[in-house]
């Protein structure tokens, strides 16, 4: 159990924008402003080494602020329990709620892929993307996991973890689709298999509700966040235009003299 803090309150107080506690409310206003984390759904979660600053459960959440925002201590808790978060232990707990229910999915990312943020968003691509999956599903293509090529955006992303660099313009984007459950803390086990499966991968999708994204840290997690919008929303217009989203094109060699 995490060493209770004198004054909690100074863990989300900063003049500095970049401090956790001031960075995810004004995230979460923009991604509001992408329909990303509208009508309470989605949301964002920072780790700065030991300490992760999370949201409180069904608040709008671009209205956030930092005396809204949690803290616990990522070695605090017990592996065991870490599904059933009323029992969790916090450093530092705003009086009026209760955490998002996306916390066991951001412990996730945060301790098996020592990400540094995890972004949650509700966005139309990415529940498009799914139904069309599911869609096609019913033509005998795989429903769970998405594939896209040869589209300069997806060097946007890394290679996987513990590698180093990004995809090229002819790699192939793979991501994991993992069907959506009653309550949300119940897909944790299905994104955790998800990760196992897809080591490289730095996000899932559930199907019909949106997507989770990591990424090192904050800059990588919300670049890598857009690229994929970007490419759900590209593939949603490919499809309308009966344009496959994988195809096998010709690599041109550099013409240097
Ligand atoms: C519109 S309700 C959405 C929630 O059930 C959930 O999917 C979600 O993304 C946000 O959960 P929250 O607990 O408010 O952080
Ligand atoms: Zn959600």
């Amino acid at each position: 159990m995490a060493a209770p803090v004198d004054n909690p309150d100074q863990l989300i107080t900063s003049s500095d924008p970049e401090h956790p506690a001031n960075l995810i409310p004004s995230l979460c206003a923009k991604f509001w402003t992408l329909g990303w984390v509208t009508g309470t759904g989605g949301g964002c979660s920072i780790r700065d080494d030991d300490l992760v600053y999370l949201a409180p459960s069904g608040v709008q959440k671009e209205l956030m602020k930092p005396t809204d925002i949690y803290v616990l201590s990522l070695k605090a808790q017990d592996p065991s329990n870490r599904h059933q978060q009323l029992q969790r232990t916090y450093l530092r707990s705003p009086p009026v709620y209760k955490p998002s229910q996306c916390t066991p999915l951001f412990l996730a990312a945060f301790t098996r892929r020592n990400a540094g943020c995890c972004i949650h968003t509700h966005s139309h691509w990415a529940v498009l993307v799914t139904l069309l999956l599911e869609a096609k599903a019913n033509n005998n293509s795989n429903s769970s996991v998405f594939e896209i090529n040869n589209i300069e955006q997806i060097k946007g992303f890394g290679r996987g973890f513990q590698k180093t660099g990004n995809l090229g313009y002819h790699d192939t984007l793979r991501i994991p689709v993992i069907e959506n459950t009653p309550h949300e803390e119940d897909l944790t086990e299905y994104l955790e298999k998800a990760m196992d499966e897809f080591p490289d991968t730095y996000a899932v999708l559930v199907r019909r509700h949106g997507v989770y994204v990591w990424g090192d840290n904050v800059h990588k997690a919300k670049t890598q966040c857009e690229s994929l919008d970007y490419l759900f929303q590209l593939a949603v217009e490919m499809h309308q235009l009966g344009l496959p989203w994988i195809s096998n094109i010709p690599q041109i060699a550099p013409q240097r003299t």
